[in-house]
């Protein structure tokens, strides 16, 4: 199976005032297509640093992050800019809607900014908004959705531009443990449906327990991966 990401003895130091901080300690980890990987640890542990390598909105102190076949460390600012908008999609907790947009707005706001053919779009947006079971909420605004409906347009958004690489960070952290459960079988139909690939930070034990892998990273070092499913074992 091919490998979408191929992170390389990753490490992050930062200078502080108090001296030197490791965030990431020599990280490496493969995730083939398709596969859903959950990167567990204790709030301070580097998930969030390890994402920000990963999508180049960091660079690392040292080590490499291939991304599909192309180098995303060897990459100057606007390169990775770029690169993230056209292969990598993010969903957060807060879901990070824009109020004033409907939900067809919002789901559709990466194909516009991408100067996609508005019927290409509605098609797409369509698509997407079934996809996520809301197909006749395009018309209404966030403020009159749930938390999990939120999260659902999120997730469409997401897909819009057909990224190769999902990062989530928390993506269940605002919702209780029904909707929290929903919205990650929702993410594995979505991933599986668009052939994306799925990286997703995150605390929650079921999200982990729905993940195809999960990495744990404690003290910005991956320790002995507790895993599911066929890629359970592999690094
Ligand atoms: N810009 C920075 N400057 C200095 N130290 C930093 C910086 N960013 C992260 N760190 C340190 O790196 C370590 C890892 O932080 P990180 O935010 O990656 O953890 P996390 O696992 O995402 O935590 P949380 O679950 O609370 O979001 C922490 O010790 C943090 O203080």
């Amino acid at each position: 199976m091919t490998d979408v990401l191929v992170v390389e003895n990753l490490t992050r130091k930062f200078r502080t005032p108090a001296g030197e901080v490791t965030a990431l300690k020599d990280v490496s980890f493969r995730i083939p297509r398709g596969e859903i990987v959950a990167l567990s640890g204790r709030s301070g542990s580097g998930k969030t640093t390890l994402l920000n390598c990963v999508s180049g909105l960091d660079l690392p102190s040292s080590g490499t992050v291939m991304l599909d076949g192309q180098s995303v460390t060897g990459l100057d600012e606007a390169a990775r800019t770029r690169m993230r908008r056209d292969s990598i999609a993010f969903i957060f907790q807060t879901f990070g809607l824009l109020p004033h947009l409907t939900i067809a707005e919002n789901v559709g706001l990466p194909l516009r900014l991408r100067r996609e053919h508005p019927e290409l779009r509605e098609e797409r947006v369509a698509h997407l908004l079934d996809l996520v079971g809301l197909a006749r909420r395009g018309g209404s605004h966030p403020d009159e959705l749930s938390g999990g409906q939120q999260q659902r347009v999120a997730i469409a958004r997401a897909l819009a531009n057909s990224p190769r690489l999902l990062i989530a960070d928390e993506p269940t952290g605002q919702l209780d443990a029904a909707t929290g459960a929903a919205i990650m079988d929702l993410i594995r139909a979505a991933v599986h449906a668009e052939s994306a690939t799925a990286l997703i930070a995150t605390h929650d034990n079921s999200v982990q327990d729905s993940a195809d892998r999960i990495l744990h990273i404690a003290d910005g070092a991956l320790r002995g991966r507790v895993g599911r499913g066929a890629h359970a074992m592999r690094p």
